[in-house]
């Protein structure tokens, strides 16, 4: 038995058509892709080339056309406990705490309130958000209800963290320190992350991969990796290797870009 393959996420011929009256979609045309345990890797491409849609297929939110997803050798079906989905916009409870927010998985899965208050007050420290787990959401900023987000979904011990765009809506700087801050929870807490961005500095700086997808119908085209040291910090942006990086993922982007714009169809 071959137990290297059994080991981490394996997305397996993953295709997507959403049917419409308007003529169907083709969201994503084969996807292939292997993700090792504990590994970093970021979605990188452009608008609508489905990159949301692959995540959520991950998660078991949609299902595939085409092509199943493995994990560990077992085929996921439907949403799990393995699994825990960031998204852009704010999905925190409003009425709850941060503390109860956190605690909300935990309690599902009935684990006893002494202990879900511990796991939460220790998420909390490890997103620097000591002193206010007794807030509510609409008390916070946009880069502290994602930070309590990362929290919720880190706090159920799920094997894989699929985050789209966690950081879509925050501005530059606030995203630029929570870039830092998931590097350090990942390097404190490490799991296996996919994270979906647009934001190509952002992609390199965190992963250890960077797969590059076509535009619409979604492939993978390319795969970046990325062997810059770690831990990383921001200085690491100004590096050679990085520009170097960058300007490959970047050449990439605007040619799918380019043929977006120009109405090409591609992957065909
Ligand atoms: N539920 C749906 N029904 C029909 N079409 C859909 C649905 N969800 C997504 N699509 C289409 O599938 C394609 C891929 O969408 P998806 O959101 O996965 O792309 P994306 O790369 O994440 O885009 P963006 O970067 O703009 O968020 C798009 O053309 C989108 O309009």
């Amino acid at each position: 038995m071959n137990t290297q393959i059994e080991q981490g996420l394996d997305v397996i011929g993953v295709s997507k058509i959403y049917p419409s009256k308007n003529g169907d979609v083709f969201a994503l045309d084969e996807i292939n892709l292997h993700v090792k345990p504990k590994e970093f890797v970021s979605l990188l491409g452009t608008s609508g080339c489905g990159k949301s849609t692959l995540l959520r297929i991950i998660c078991g939110l949609e299902k595939a056309t085409q092509g199943k997803i493995m994990h560990c050798g077992k085929e996921l079906t439907g949403p799990g406990a393995d699994r825990g989905m960031v998204f852009q916009a704010y999905t925190l409870f409003p009425w709850m705490s941060v503390s109860e927010n956190i605690q909300f998985g935990l309690k599902q899965q009935k684990i006893n309130t002494k202990n879900a208050k511990e796991i939460a007050a220790h998420y909390i420290d490890l997103v620097g958000l000591r002193g206010f787990e007794h807030q509510h959401p609409n008390s916070l900023s946009g880069g502290m209800r994602q930070r309590v987000a990362i929290a919720r979904a880190l706090a159920n011990n799920p094997d894989i963290l699929l985050l789209d765009e966690p950081f879509g809506a925050l501005d530059m700087q606030t995203r630029g320190v929570m870039q830092e801050l998931l590097l350090d929870v990942w390097q404190k807490s490490p799991k296996m992350i996919l994270m979906v961005t647009h934001d190509i500095d952002e992609a390199i700086f965190l992963a250890d991969r960077v797969a590059l997808m076509s535009s619409r119908p979604g492939k993978i085209k390319e795969i970046l990796n990325i062997s810059l040291e770690r831990p990383r910090d921001y200085h690491v942006k100004t590096t050679q290797k990085f520009m170097e990086y960058k300007a490959q993922a970047t050449e990439l982007i605007r040619t799918e870009s380019m043929k977006l714009l120009k109405g090409v169809q591609t992957g065909a």
